[in-house]
């Protein structure tokens, strides 16, 4: 077990509700050692799940478990998107129940934002609801899906359409799993980190900008700068909301779209893919209804670009995509609403009533 490296371990406080939801989520090396801490005095038993891409890792936790006394149990489920169905979700809570799992035990997710979201969601519905530590082995997991307290699953219908707001008591983010991620899904990772940039925090769009290099290497200066800046934004945004009942829907910005994309691949795309998708036709709605400036439509395009993510979609799938966004969590009634931008940094939701004004932004970005 490598230990942490003193001083440089970032903490990073997200509150909810009450005390109960409260929880930091950590920033370093050699992290996995923390478990034990984070779990609690009072848990006995342990679920750790993970995929079979992550089961070295998922050996690693579940013997420093043991080690510390725990009596420590795995789910091996299946990879990426496959994971977030309600099939893996029963599997899980019959191993829970097999092993006697109760109200004082955890869960723990290793992996990246499908098995978050799905342990999540077993931790939310088991008994109603026992502790769930995330060690996100993503970025795109520790800077968004580990996160916050959403957990879900999808179904045939849609995206992340079942599920509950359920708060970690802890995130460990171990920049040493990150050695193993492939470019392509650092990469994609990066469009949620751009997303914090484009709705929050200017001075990540620089970073991307100025960094080409250090970006694509998950190891630099600049990748943990921006994991922490990232994890800021939500941790900031989640904390004045946790349940969703405002504010936090700006963290969904291009995900209207992204996630109408991802449905209609059959989940073969990425989900940062489709999400940075989802941003320039946001972006390009904006300025449609006159409210943002043409310099920063582009630059939503030349960032997403240089991180080699798509930023076109297929012209002829636009029927197809405005059936999944009717059932987008934004909706109210048969009034689809977006995130859009002002200006960077300011946000804000608007209700399109009219699917000729989509259709017309649509053709910005279709190819
Ligand atoms: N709950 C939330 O707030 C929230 C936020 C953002 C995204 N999400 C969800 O997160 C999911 C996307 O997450 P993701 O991009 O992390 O994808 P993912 O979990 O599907 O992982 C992507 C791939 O990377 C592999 N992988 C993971 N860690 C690895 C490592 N360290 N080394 C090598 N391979 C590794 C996985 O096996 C998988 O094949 C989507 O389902 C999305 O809806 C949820
Ligand atoms: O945390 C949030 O709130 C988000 O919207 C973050 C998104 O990046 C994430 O993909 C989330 O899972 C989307 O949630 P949904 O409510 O649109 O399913
Ligand atoms: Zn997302």
């Amino acid at each position: 077990m490598s230990e942490p490296v003193p001083g440089t371990v970032t903490t990073i406080p997200v509150t909810g509700a009450g005390p109960s939801e409260n929880y930091d989520v950590l920033v370093g090396h050699g992290l996995l050692g923390e478990i034990p801490r984070v779990l609690g005095d009072r848990v006995q038993r342990v679920l750790v799940i993970h995929p079979r891409a992550l089961r070295s890792t998922g050996d690693v936790v579940m013997e420093e478990l043991r080690t510390q006394g725990f009596q420590a149990f795995t789910a091996e489920i299946p990879d990426a998107e496959e994971g977030k169905h309600v099939q893996v979700a029963a599997f899980c809570w019959q191993v829970l129940g097999q092993n006697d799992f109760t109200r004082s035990d955890a869960v723990v997710s290793v992996g990246g934002g499908s098995v978050s979201d799905v342990a999540g969601f077993v931790a939310a519905t088991w008994l109603r609801g026992v502790r769930v530590v995330h060690i996100p082995t993503t970025l795109l997991g520790m800077v968004d899906a580990a996160v916050g307290g959403k957990t879900g699953i999808n179904t045939a219908e849609g995206k992340n359409l079942v599920g509950a707001f359920h708060p970690p008591a802890g995130v460990l983010c171990d920049l040493d799993t990150l050695k193993t991620l492939p470019e392509n899904e650092l990469l994609t990772g990066m469009a949620e980190v751009v997303k914090c940039g484009f709705i929050a925090d200017e001075r990540i769009l620089e970073l991307i900008e100025q960094n080409p290099q250090g970006v694509r290497d998950s190891q630099s200066d600049v990748v943990r700068e921006l994991v922490e800046r990232g994890i800021r934004v939500k941790a900031e945004i989640v904390s004045g909301d946790l349940r969703e009942a405002g504010r936090r829907e700006v963290l969904n910005y291009g995900h209207t779209l992204g996630h109408a994309i991802e449905h209609n691949e059959r989940y073969q795309w990425r989900h940062g893919a489709a999400v940075s998708v989802g941003m320039v036709f946001a972006a390009e709605l904006a300025r449609t209804a006159g409210s943002l400036a043409d310099e920063v439509v582009d630059r939503h395009r030349s960032v997403l670009e240089s991180l080699g993510l798509p930023t076109t979609y297929r012209y002829d799938q636009w029927p197809k995509l405005l059936e999944v966004m009717k059932r987008d969590k934004k909706t109210r009634g048969n009034l689809l609403r977006f995130v859009v931008l002002d200006a960077v940094g300011r946000p804000r939701v608007m209700e399109v009533p009219d699917p000729a004004i989509l259709f017309a932004t649509y053709q910005e970005i279709a190819v």
